[in-house]
């Protein structure tokens, strides 16, 4: 179990990140930034803290910085300043042998583009990264089975990526995540592929694996419903930084200011609030 904190992280992607680093500190927006110094901000400035055992829904308009965030709780992206800690250390700490190690046991991804090997079963697939730890292939496979079965694709083991649809995809690289049996899941846009009957099944798994097994799972959406369905915790980003974070209540009833009430209003088909 680990509680993650992202204290005062900054993200700049372009050649003078130093120089818009600093406008960035001055607060200046991103817009602002970009003209000056040609760099795109992704993060600006965010600091929050992921509750371990929670399932923490990530929102945001496109280019909010959602994927940019949830990137910097495995290390895939480093941030220009700031700080990424599981229970207290700085993940940025760690050397290239402690990084490999943690993400083999502390966390785990579910990429939207699915991510697998074109040339393993799906059932090689899932069980990858137990095999690469060193465990058993008799051990592994009993593992791998019962996670394909869970996500609903009995039956398919032996067949290749090119054989499955989009959303057997999806899955399979959520049984993936799910084998690799780490604290800590991270989902970015996982279920965008799948159709509603199978997105329901697949977020009620969500919430028993969050209360069955205590599974920590970072989960971003551009679905309220669903948000509001699994969410422990809400956090909505709005060019590159946090607007608010809350419970599903918080956020429907309690909104920090008006940009959360319209996101809200507009996701569930409101007429707006006058701008
Ligand atoms: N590799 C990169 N190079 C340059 N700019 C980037 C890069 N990755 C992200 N950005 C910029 O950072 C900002 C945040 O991008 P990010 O992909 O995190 O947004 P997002 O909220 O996940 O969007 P979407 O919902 O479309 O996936 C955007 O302005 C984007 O242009």
């Amino acid at each position: 179990m680990a509680d993650i904190e992202i204290r005062n992280v900054y993200k700049i992607f372009g050649q003078d990140a130093k120089a818009a680093l600093a406008m960035a500190k001055e607060g200046l927006n991103k817009s602002e930034i970009l003209a000056r110094s040609g760099c795109s901000v992704g993060l600006n400035n965010v600091s929050l803290t992921i509750g371990a055992g929670k399932i923490f829904v990530i929102m945001g308009l496109s280019g909010s910085g959602k994927s940019t965030l949830v990137r910097h709780i495995n290390r895939l992206i480093e941030p220009t300043s700031g700080e990424v800690a599981f229970d207290g250390s700085n993940i940025l700490d760690l050397d290239a042998k402690a990084l490999r190690t943690f993400r083999m046991h502390r966390v785990s991804m579910v990429f939207q583009s699915f991510a697998l090997m074109p040339h393993r079963t799906v059932l090689q697939n899932v069980i990858y990264g137990q095999r690469v730890r060193g465990l058993p292939k008799a051990e592994a496979r009993d593992i791998g089975m019962k996670w394909i079965e869970t996500v609903g694709l009995a039956g398919y083991d032996a067949k290749y990526p090119h054989q499955l649809s989009g959303g057997m995809k999806q899955r399979v690289g959520l049984a993936r995540a799910l084998a690799a049996d780490t604290d800590v899941i991270l989902m970015d846009e996982a279920f965008s592929a799948l159709d509603p009957l199978i997105r329901a099944d697949m977020q009620d798994q969500l919430l028993q694996l969050q209360q069955n097994l205590s599974k920590t799972i970072v989960f971003i959406t551009h679905d309220l419903d669903e948000a509001l369905r699994i969410g422990s915790e809400i956090a909505i980003l709005k060019d590159g930084q946090v607007v608010q974070v809350g419970t599903p209540d918080d956020i429907l009833e309690r909104p920090a200011n008006d940009y959360v009430a319209r996101f809200v209003q507009r996701r569930q088909g409101r007429p707006e609030a006058h701008e």
